[in-house]
């Protein structure tokens, strides 16, 4: 401390940076002390805890700290002390052992050769921690402060709800690494508008811990809300893979590989890969090549390597990972994702019902009864219109009575519209039967 404060006017912050560590060293030397690196990464997987270290350490106030960084999400209330900054120092005790622990930050490509030759912070994010106590209390450290730090980690994060959604499509992070923000997502299981029975099943299931889901339905019923809802519940962060941008099976492996244990994997229509539909191509490819199936073409993601992958992580990572298919399109699905123990439950996701409705109007208007909810229940139960489209209606008024009118009118015409689409398309066959010479012909 003593020698930063008097070189901080004169020299470069990087070369600060460098001597610090240095000198930092030495003293750990001289005092028989052991210090202990964490890094955010170990290769291409994340190091569980690194992340651990960062979310114990910013419930930890301390007075030794003097900076810390600010941060709030949209889901808190207020503002929350995040971790120690850079080159700040924390003291820990643990069982009467003294622990310190120091965020060490370095410039991008400052080249520290303890770092050299392998994936390093110094790739990733330049930050690393640096826990540091007596020599002699290594077993102690290792065997029960750290798991220690880790379980606190979980249960801080369990009641701070601070979710994550991590995204693979990083554009400039390079190949197979994951990007994240939190996971702000409103939805529950109460707010969401599905048959009671069907929730409760998969409610049911959750707890079990049954771990791959298909949901499936037009676009709007609500397959995103329903995965959100579930991270909620499970208290799960999110991996949203977007296999179309993937190039080789190598990246995904590399993807899986980085994704932690309580989390949900969800692919998005995962009928639009367009790739993975190809099965017939890709047994073809295999035998010509005299390749085995899943592993011959290094250019692009292939159904049967993706389901291996996914097979291999599920029985490699116990049972904390769900993976969740969605699809507008089923009916487009290879059988080979359809087939029985692949995925646990079907969950149909249906158009908009009476009870659906009141409770979308439960959640919007905050209303359970309504004069007008009679005639807006028996028109939906004929109009195809899906949650989002009610959401959305109801939406726009606070005050129910115009709500409500919009929404009879908002029927009104979907179900005119709806007649008229079916008339065209009506004729549209009988024109058909008439240019194929008859109906009786078309019969064949
Ligand atoms: N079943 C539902 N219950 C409550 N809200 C819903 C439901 N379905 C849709 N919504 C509302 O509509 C919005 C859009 O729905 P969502 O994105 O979940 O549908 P989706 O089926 O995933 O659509 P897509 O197939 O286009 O991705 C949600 O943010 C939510 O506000």
């Amino acid at each position: 401390m003593v020698v930063r404060s008097v070189v901080r006017p004169f020299v470069p912050r990087e070369f600060q940076d460098f001597l610090s560590s240095g000198i930092r060293s030495f003293l750990l030397r001289l005092r028989n002390e052991m210090t202990m690196v964490i890094e955010p990464y170990d290769g291409y997987a994340q190091n569980e805890l690194f992340e651990a270290a960062q979310v114990f350490l910013a419930a930890k106030q301390s007075v030794s700290v003097r900076r810390v960084r600010v941060t709030k999400s949209t889901k808190e209330s207020h503002s929350t002390l995040a971790i120690i900054d850079r080159n700040q120092m924390l003291a820990d005790t643990f069982h009467g052992v003294k622990l310190k622990w120091v965020l060490v930050s370095r410039q991008a490509g400052s080249g520290n050769p303890v770092h050299q030759g392998r994936k390093s912070a110094a790739e990733h994010g330049e930050q690393y921690f640096e826990l540091t106590f007596d020599k002699k209390h290594m077993e102690i450290v290792d065997k029960s402060y750290l798991p220690f730090v880790m379980d606190e980690a979980k249960s801080i994060k369990r009641e701070k709800k601070t979710l994550k959604l991590y995204t693979s499509k990083c554009i400039g992070l390079g190949p197979g690494t994951w990007s994240s923000v939190n996971l702000d997502h409103p939805a529950t299981f109460q707010t969401l508008a599905m048959d009671l029975e069907l929730k409760k099943k998969i409610l049911d299931d959750l707890d079990r811990f049954k771990r791959g889901y298909l949901l499936y339905g037009p676009p709007g019923t609500g397959k995103s809300s329903l995965v959100a809802a579930m991270a909620n519940y499970l208290n799960f962060d999110i991996y949203d893979l977007e296999l179309s941008g993937l190039h080789s099976n190598e990246e995904l492996r590399r993807l899986l590989v980085a994704t932690k244990d309580q989390s949900i994997l969800v692919v998005e229509d995962i009928d639009c890969t367009i790739q993975l539909q190809d099965r017939k191509l890709e047994t073809q490819a295999a035998y010509m090549n005299r390749m085995p199936m899943g592993y011959q073409q290094k250019d692009r993601v292939t159904l049967s390597g993706f389901l291996n992958f996914i097979d291999g992580l599920w029985s490699s990572c116990g049972n904390e990972r769900i993976i969740v298919f969605t699809t507008n399109h089923i009916e487009k699905l290879d059988p080979a994702l359809l087939r029985p123990g692949r995925m646990d439950l079907h969950v149909p996701m249906s158009y908009c019902t009476s009870f659906g409705f009141k409770l979308l109007a439960s959640n919007y208007l905050g209303i359970d009864h309504h004069e007008l909810f009679d005639q807006i229940e028996s028109a939906i139960t004929t109009a195809r219109v899906t949650p989002a489209e009610v959401a959305e209606q109801l939406m726009g008024c606070d005050e129910p009575e115009v709500a409500l009118r919009d929404m009879i009118l908002f029927l009104v015409n979907h179900k005119r519209k709806e007649n008229e689409e079916v008339i065209e398309e009506k004729a549209g066959q009988s024109q058909l039967i008439e240019a194929n010479g008859g109906g009786e012909e078309f019969e064949e």
